[in-house]
């Protein structure tokens, strides 16, 4: 009895293309429908791009009597006879079920699988004319080996398709000479396909899905394109899972293994070619298997960073353990069309081009036009020195260099001064706007803005390059050190440690958090942050990432970097926000920020220069790596603030404090470039009761949100941001002391200073300065009893000259208040400097002023101080922090008469939920295409 289908329709197949390759996978794939009847229709269709060709006299079919053979035949027709290509698979017998025809639009009429598979050259013209004419929930593989480079930037042609069509399309490539594969002689291959979830009745395989360029607004690229709606596959069909897609190209002689990096496999292909042009060259040349291995090896550390600076999602092992990868790679530098066409071209001494007219017989090369168009585009970005192979091999194929050239050209451009350069250690000039965090008596130092300067014989030369830390900096804190003399600093590659679930890179930023998590919990926690467009053009940069993933951890156990979903919390990836953490709660803060178009990909729409201030504070329980969004009216009214200083201080209530200080505001509705007009008025700071968070302000059950303004006096800071804060106690808990270092202030003023906030006093005394080197942008830590400033620029610019400390930390003696380049981790037993106890006086360091001058602000900080019967300054008492928020603009005009004008802010309680007159497709956040699995 007849098995009944479980599905009413079958998948009918077109392959697009009939040439070597194209005839090859028509055979494979019209053997494979013949043995899943239930799966797909008998026939298969091949559009054939019609010519007249002769049968040649070596051919079994030639018969000098016949008709056929009297003048030249349409192809077509010869094939559908014969059931042979004679011309571009001669000698292959290929099934009856294919069915060549000249029509392309009528060989793809009702097909619900297209497989591409022509020379690249023609693909573009092909998709014009079935755009329109193929059915809506048509699926694409192509096995195209080539890249879709045009003015707008590079595309894979699996993705190229799939845009230009409106359909799903993935890759197909590997270790597979046409006509080894047509002989059924045994090789691998990969298909790269990752099933629209309405295709699958199986989840989404692990790793990255289908990769996409990883191009920004400014970046010249394509801009990356949404997919569209797919149309649903109807559901009488059967699914296009893994497991049927494997079941139309897998053969006992043809092993197919399944991926769904479709990145990695469509470049693998691509490259190969031109490396197998250099493999060629050299193979031409005499030289032998050395000399081709060489070229290899190189052409796939080529093809590894091709696909990791310039797409998303794109998976080393790719290249290195599949067929489309290294396989590939050996198989045609060893006997591929392009090797040996390259190889005669050196041999006989005649152009590529008339190779290949001569020897092909109508087949075309892919590597010289691949190696053209990827060198039009590294050229486009000035980086075509990063890849010495490929444009070695461009400048061979315009007679600018010979095939001897190449072991100096891969050599000298793999070990150039250029190179080194970017070393972010040893070529260091600046490093600003970093994150930093001490975890295990480890300094990491992650991202930031860095300038790299060349040195010869230990000495700084010539100009900076401006770019960007891309690594994970520690510096062992468990020995002493002199960062004059001897300070161990190792710099961990971010990107060759993906997230093991999702094979995706941690993001580069700037000025987002680093948080050492809870005292038992092995990772670090790499929180917001924005990707800078300073230098797009540096190597490695990458585009804004997903904001789904805006919390990472690295474990320095593993050293494997993982991503949370905490976006119900945490909607944007705020920057520039007040950051501090108690460790031992497992909580971490960070109060307001900002986003602009480098916070993700969705904020790109947002354009250059463009800054929203944020409301709310988002508190990250590490342990649970979950996010609390909790508000901020009570802290900055509708006035968020940025690029200002947060300390912990335990001890005082329940759960400890959160002190605010400084840094700049603007409405939420502003919408423009300025975060650096307004300044909050250094006169008060802002103390925030962490029992608020939680649901118990200072002991008693309360609905105040916990913030409160307290007045300071003393020797009051000039207002400013981009300072760094820490906080220290002495032993007997008397007083807590907030050092603030630096900054820069209004109209471009720049601090070398350093200032402590005494509490429960609230009394500022300046303890240092002004000093000779002006600084901002640098982050701080507290050990033993010193001060680690870390990093910075000077306000005279970004080098050179460079950061005076050379390895671009500080050390300031917190008790003595001397800064130094000696670093020693047994200092202990703080005692406050003499010049503060000068102001909150005491003996033995124990202070004397237990509140401050004026009183308490609020009752509620009075009993958070301890004080029952709060000792209050009536005037100031239950002020609105929110009307305070201001006090000294760059222009003068204080921040109170802003609030009482600006009457249409935009309030909402969940931060970021509402962005003012900006259309940021928020459904972005969870678009399929870029979520990792
Ligand atoms: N041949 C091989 O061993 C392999 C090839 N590939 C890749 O497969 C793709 C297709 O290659 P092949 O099938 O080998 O092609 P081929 O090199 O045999 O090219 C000839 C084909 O191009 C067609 N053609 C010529 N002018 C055309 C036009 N104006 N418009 C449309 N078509 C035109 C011809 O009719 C013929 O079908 C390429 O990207 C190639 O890199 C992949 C694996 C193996
Ligand atoms: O891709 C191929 C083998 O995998 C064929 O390469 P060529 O186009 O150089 O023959």
């Amino acid at each position: 009895m007849a098995t009944l289908s479980p599905h009413g329709k079958k998948h009918k197949v077109t392959i697009v293309g009939s040439g070597n390759w194209g005839t090859t996978i028509a055979k494979v794939v019209a053997e494979n429908v013949k043995d899943n009847p239930d799966l797909f229709e008998e026939k298969v269709q091949m559009w054939v791009f019609e010519e007249e060709v002769t049968i040649p006299k070596e051919s079994k079919h030639y018969d000098a009597g016949s008709e056929l053979c009297k003048k030249p035949q349409k192809i077509t027709q010869l094939i559908n006879n014969l059931h042979e290509n004679v011309k571009y698979l001669p000698g292959i017998p290929i099934p009856s079920n294919i069915i060549a025809n000249p029509s392309l639009e009528d060989s793809v009429k009702d097909s619900t699988i297209l497989v591409f598979n022509l020379p690249h050259q023609f693909i573009g013209k092909t998709c014009e004319q079935i755009k329109g004419k193929i059915v809506p929930y048509a699926r694409g593989i192509s096995c195209i080996k080539g890249v879709d480079v045009s003015e707008n930037g590079i595309e894979l042609f699996s993705e190229s398709i799939g845009h230009k069509l409106g359909i799903y399309c993935g890759a197909l490539s590997g270790a597979n000479i046409a006509t080894e594969v047509a002989k059924e002689k045994f090789s691998e291959t990969t298909i790269a396909y990752d099933p629209p979830h309405m295709d699958s009745k199986h989840p989404t395989p692990q790793h990255t899905p289908a990769g996409s360029p990883k191009l920004g607004p400014t970046d010249g690229h394509k801009q990356k394109k949404k997919q569209g709606q797919l149309t649903s596959l109807p559901s009488d069909f059967p699914p296009l899972s893994h497991d049927n897609v494997k079941k139309l190209f897998h053969r006992p002689y043809f092993h197919v293994r399944m991926v769904d990096d479709v990145v990695g496999v469509s470049l693998g292909g691509a490259l190969k070619n031109i490396v197998a042009l250099a493999a060629g060259f050299v193979d031409g040349l005499g030289w032998g298997d050395n000399a081709k291995a060489a070229v290899m090896r190189v052409g796939i550390l080529e093809e590894v960073k091709f696909g990791k600076m310039f797409f998303e999602g794109c998976r080393t092992e790719t290249f290195t353990e599949e067929s489309c990868g290294v396989a590939d790679m050996i198989t045609s530098c060893s006997g591929g069309r392009n090797f040996r066409c390259a190889k005669m071209s050196v041999e006989k001494k005649m152009s590529i081009n008339e190779v290949e007219e001569k020897e092909l017989n109508g087949q075309k090369l892919q590597g010289t036009s691949t190696a053209y168009e990827v060198n039009a585009f590294l050229k486009s970005k000035g980086l075509e020195a990063d890849f010495p192979l490929f444009t070695t091999v461009y400048n061979i194929l315009e007679g600018k260099l010979k095939p001897e050239d190449i072991p100096d050209q891969i050599e000298s451009k793999n070990s150039s001064p250029a190179v080194q350069q970017l070393d972010p250690i040893k070529n260091m000039c600046m490093r600003l706007y970093h994150q930093t965090v001490i975890k295990n008596n480890i300094l990491y130092i992650d991202g930031g803005l860095e300038t790299f300067i060349n040195v010869v014989n230990g000495s700084q030369q010539g100009n900076v390059t401006n770019g960007y830390n891309e690594y994970l900096i520690a510096i062992d804190m468990g020995q002493p050190w002199d960062w004059y003399t001897n300070i161990s600093e190792i710099a961990y590659n971010k990107s060759s440690n993906p997230n093991p679930n999702t094979d995706t890179d941690p993001p580069q930023i700037i000025n987002g958090a680093l948080y050492q998590g809870p005292v038992d919990d092995t990772r670090l926690y790499l929180y917001g942050g924005t990707t800078s467009y300073w230098n797009t053009s540096f190597a490695g940069w990458q585009v804004p990432t997903s904001q789904q993933y805006v919390l990472w951890s690295y474990d320095t156990n593993s050293t494997k970097w993982d991503q949370y979903d905490i976006s119900a919390a945490s909607v944007w990836r705020p920057s520039n926000g007040f950051r501090a953490e108690a460790p031992e709660q497992g909580l971490a803060f960070y109060l307001n920020g900002e986003i602009d178009s480098g916070s993700s990909q969705t904020t790109q729409v947002l354009g250059n220069y463009i800054k929203i201030f944020l409301e709310g504070m988002i508190v990250l329980n590490a342990t649970a790596q979950t996010a609390t969004n909790i508000s901020t009216k009570d802290f900055s009214g509708d006035f968020p603030r940025t690029r200002g200083g947060m300390v912990y201080i335990p001890g005082i209530g329940e759960h400890g404090i959160l002190v605010a200080i400084g840094g700049t505001y603007k409405a939420v509705s502003e919408l423009d470039a300025n975060d650096g007009a307004n300044f909050v008025s250094m006169s008060d700071v802002f103390v925030f009761d962490i029992g608020a968070y939680y649901g118990s302000v200072n002991g008693s059950n309360s609905t105040a949100s916990g913030w409160y303004a307290q007045n300071v006096t003393g020797d009051i800071p000039q207002p400013r941001a981009e300072f760094c804060v820490i906080a220290i106690s002495p032993p007997d808990g008397s007083s807590h002391s907030i050092y603030l270092s630096a900054g820069q202030g209004p109209s471009n003023t720049f601090y070398d200073d350093v200032y402590v906030l005494s509490l429960p006093s609230f009394t500022w005394t300046q303890v240092y300065g002004p000093g000779q080197s002006p600084h901002y942008g640098h982050t701080c830590h507290v050990v033993g009893t010193q001060l680690i400033s870390v990093g910075g620029a000077l306000a005279t610019g970004w080098g050179p000259p460079c950061d005076w400390h050379i390895k671009g930390v500080g050390v300031l003696d917190l008790s003595k208040i001397i800064w130094g380049s000696k670093y020693s981790p047994d200092l202990t037993n703080y005692t406050v400097p003499d010049k503060v106890l000068a102001t909150i006086g005491g003996v033995n360091g124990t202070a004397a002023m237990t509140q401050p001058l004026g009183g308490f602000g609020d009752p509620g900080l009075a009993r958070l101080f301890g004080f029952d019967e709060s000792p209050t300054n009536e005037k100031s008492s239950k002020r609105n922090v929110g009307a305070i928020a201001g006090g000294s603009t760059a222009g003068g005009v204080i921040a109170v008469i802003l609030i009482g004008t600006v009457i249409y802010l935009v309030r909402s309680s969940k931060r970021g939920a509402e962005i003012p007159n900006v259309n940021i497709p928020t459904d972005d956040i969870h678009d399929s295409n870029e979520r990792s699995q």
